[in-house]
């Protein structure tokens, strides 16, 4: 189903896990358990490597196919990277962009995420642009403040013609890969703040249409309460979409809403 103005959306990231045909099987059984549902938005975010057999499996289903990142460039000397023009290619839709894994471990700045978040759009792609706080700073009551710079470092430039195609992921980064998940009434909290600020950003009305999911130890036992919440509109997992079973359950939950 969807809230008022949004249809839920389960986005799976795959992160560095999955060959080719692992991934390609995976996709299979998900095709398998949900058919042709379209009240829920589904899509999966292989790396790199598999996402030409992931879209071959994907060729008749309504699961859409999304990149864990990308360069902002077309094309040119930049070794090891990939561009938008290339994930269009390979029949991408989404593009996940500025993940705490990538500021942390590669160092990517607001300022570089943004120059993506351009470029995805310009390039036909719907970036999924994560924000989220570290422990350190959620404990120093910085939570606030951390994830409007992320939002509006991300976001410059973005106009209200983008709604339809943006999609904004909180992740809390001490809630990722640790079991621990933000209380629905936590990540709400973020989540109707987030909302407040994209329409200071780009308008209510633009506000409205865009898809905020929460992520971080997303699993089926935990997934009601939070996609219960008047600003979740999904999730982007993590752990859980490496397992048929887990993802379908969290694309069932999200349906029945
Ligand atoms: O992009 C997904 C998030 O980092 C969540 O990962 P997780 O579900 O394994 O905690």
């Amino acid at each position: 189903m969807a809230k008022t103005f949004r249809k839920y959306l389960i986005a799976g990231n795959w992160k560095m896990n999955k060959t080719g045909s692992e991934g390609s099987d995976l996709i299979n059984e998900i095709n398998i358990a949900l058919g042709k549902q379209t009240d829920v938005g589904v899509a999966v975010c292989p790396p790199f490597t598999a996402l030409e057999s992931c879209a071959k499996a994907l060729e008749d289903s309504n699961v859409q196919l999304g990149a864990q990142n990308m360069h902002p460039k077309s094309e040119g000397a930049y070794t090891g990277e990939v561009s938008p023009v290339m994930l269009r290619d390979l029949f991408c839709t989404f593009v996940v962009l500025g993940h705490s894994e990538r500021r942390e471990y590669f160092k990517e700045s607001d300022a570089f995420i943004n120059e993506k978040v351009l470029a995805a759009l310009d390039s036909s792609l719907k970036p999924i642009l994560c924000v989220g706080e570290t422990l350190e700073q959620r404990e120093a009551n910085e939570t606030f403040a951390v994830v409007k710079e992320q939002l509006v470092g991300g976001l410059k430039g973005v106009t209200a013609d983008a709604a339809d195609n943006l999609v904004i992921a909180y992740e809390p980064v001490w809630a990722i890969g640790t079991g621990k998940t933000a209380t629905p009434e936590m990540a709400q909290e973020v989540h109707k703040m987030i909302r407040d600020e994209l329409s200071s950003l780009l308008g209510a009305g633009a506000a409205a249409k865009i898809r905020i999911l929460y992520g971080g130890s997303m699993k089926p036992e935990n997934a009601s309460s939070l996609m219960d919440q008047p600003d979740i509109d999904g999730g982007l997992i993590g752990g859980a979409a490496l397992k048929a079973k887990s993802f379908v359950e969290l694309v069932e939950i999200a349906s029945s809403k």
